[in-house]
């Protein structure tokens, strides 16, 4: 935001020559989120080590201090020390965090007082009555459907078996199963309804549980058994965050250049790790080694059809590849993008298209043709995704500016400076 109050206006750099750089991404939002979680439920005081700080983050810091954890930070702040303490009363700011306000709902649920939440505006129409419903239906007191409501926590929570509709998002399933184990009896969670996306944010969460020394029982198809039991303390160390690797990834991929993420993992929950397979059908050559994860850019690159419904989040980077390919894309089963930070299919459609490009949105996706694009405004909407896929293209593409670059705060604090050293081939 500028002094007069007018959100400014970030000249996306244009790429002069083929970027050629390493790029050091801090850790993941969706591990780090996790793991504050089970450690501010656990039997024993963690360590968190390469934790990402970022807004999403530092609201679920927030939010459990003010539940009663104590959590302090070393190391610049990406080793989080967290010990758990009785849960109060309090209010919890869920700014525009999807696993904020989906996942302490439940911790909530567990204290001994009445817990507030609200968030962003914007925040306020995020899908929210899925998670309150199957909370109510398994013994909780919440008051409201969508952001602003209120949890009275009693200190325990029943729980029990409980069917949602998890189409919507994937982070219905993963709230309730991340505090399940604390509830009486635990919690079943099945689901009915078309089939539930980003598939790889549950595994996470089951693997993150079991870690954690829960039973959690995935043998049913769209079931997932918490038993009741204690949460053990752990330490864990936080994988980079692969899906805000994927701009840097993309950079390579849209101007032949070539870019490098250290410390990529060989196995892994995290639905950034798509990317790989996603800029190799794009014409680029991906290599994975023991030290990192290389592409180098095509010639030509080239559309793709694809079904993202199991990795949604990396919609905005391949859709902001795919406007600058030489042929046609079709981005498919992404319907649930309308409730993300903003309504992705159609912030994607009216942004390529205001820059020249001919982009359809179809019932689950995007149709996105080759066109010229020239330069002007890209909005972002305060999605973090949004404005890095700005960024992407404005590499390729003259004067492309997009406002509110620092929305990107959401999830890669200083990511003008990484993409700044990236273009002038600094290797972090
Ligand atoms: O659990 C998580 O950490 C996330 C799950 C996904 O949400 P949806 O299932 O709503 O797409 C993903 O898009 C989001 O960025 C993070
Ligand atoms: C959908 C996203 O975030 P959230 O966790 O707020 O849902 C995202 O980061 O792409």
């Amino acid at each position: 935001m500028g002094e007069d109050g007018r959100v400014s206006l970030w000249r996306a750099p244009r790429a002069v020559s083929p970027v050629d750089a390493s790029v050091t991404l801090p850790g993941s939002k969706s591990i780090t989120n996790r793991a504050l979680i089970l450690a501010a439920l656990a039997d024993g005081p963690s360590t968190i080590t390469g934790a990402l700080r970022s807004r999403d983050t530092d609201l679920m810091v927030g939010a459990l201090r003010g539940l009663g954890a104590t959590i302090t930070d070393r190391h610049g702040g990406t080793t989080l020390d967290v010990t758990p303490g009785p849960l109060h009363a309090s209010a919890v700011d869920c700014g525009l965090a999807g696993t904020v306000m989906r996942f302490v709902p439940p911790v909530a649920a567990l204290a001994d007082g009445d817990v507030r939440f609200d968030g962003d505006e914007q925040a306020r129409s995020r899908p929210m009555g899925t998670v309150l419903a199957a909370l109510r239906a398994l013994g909780a007191e919440i008051v409201g459907d969508r952001l602003p409501f209120t949890v009275h926590g009693r200190g325990s929570v029943r729980g029990g078996t409980v069917t949602i509709d998890a189409s919507g998002s994937s982070q219905f399933v993963s709230g309730l199963l991340l505090s399940a184990a604390a509830f009486d009896e635990g919690v079943t969670v099945h689901h009915d309804g078309k089939a539930v996306p980003s598939m790889p944010h549950i595994d996470m969460t089951v693997e993150m549980l079991r870690g954690a020394g829960v039973t959690v029982d995935t043998s049913e198809p769209n079931t997932w058994r918490v038993h009741p039991g204690p949460i053990r303390a752990r330490n864990v160390t936080v994988e980079p965050d692969l899906s805000n690797a994927t701009p840097f990834l993309a950079a390579a991929a849209v101007t032949g250049g070539i870019v490098s993420v250290p410390l990529w993992p060989h196995a892994t929950t995290q639905a950034g790790d798509a990317i790989r397979h996603i800029l190799e059908r794009m014409g680029a050559d991906v290599q994975l080694s023991d030290v990192c994860l290389t592409v180098r850019g095509p010639e030509t690159l080239v559309g793709i059809d694809i079904d993202l419904h199991d990795v949604g989040e990396l919609t905005p980077t391949v859709a902001a590849v795919a406007a600058v390919a030489s042929t046609p894309s079709e981005l498919r089963g992404i319907a649930h993008l309308r409730g993300h930070e903003t309504d992705r299919l159609a912030a994607l459609a009216t942004e390529i298209g205001r820059l020249g490009g001919t982009v359809r949105e179809t019932e689950d996706g995007l149709r996105i043709e080759p066109a010229p694009l020239h330069g002007g405004v890209w909005h972002s909407y305060a999605d973090h995704r949004m404005a890095t896929a700005g960024a992407i293209i404005g590499l390729v593409v003259d004067d492309v500016e997009v406002d509110d670059i620092g929305t990107t705060a959401k999830t890669l604090p200083g990511f003008e400076s990484l993409w700044d050293s990236m273009l002038t081939g600094v290797r972090s």
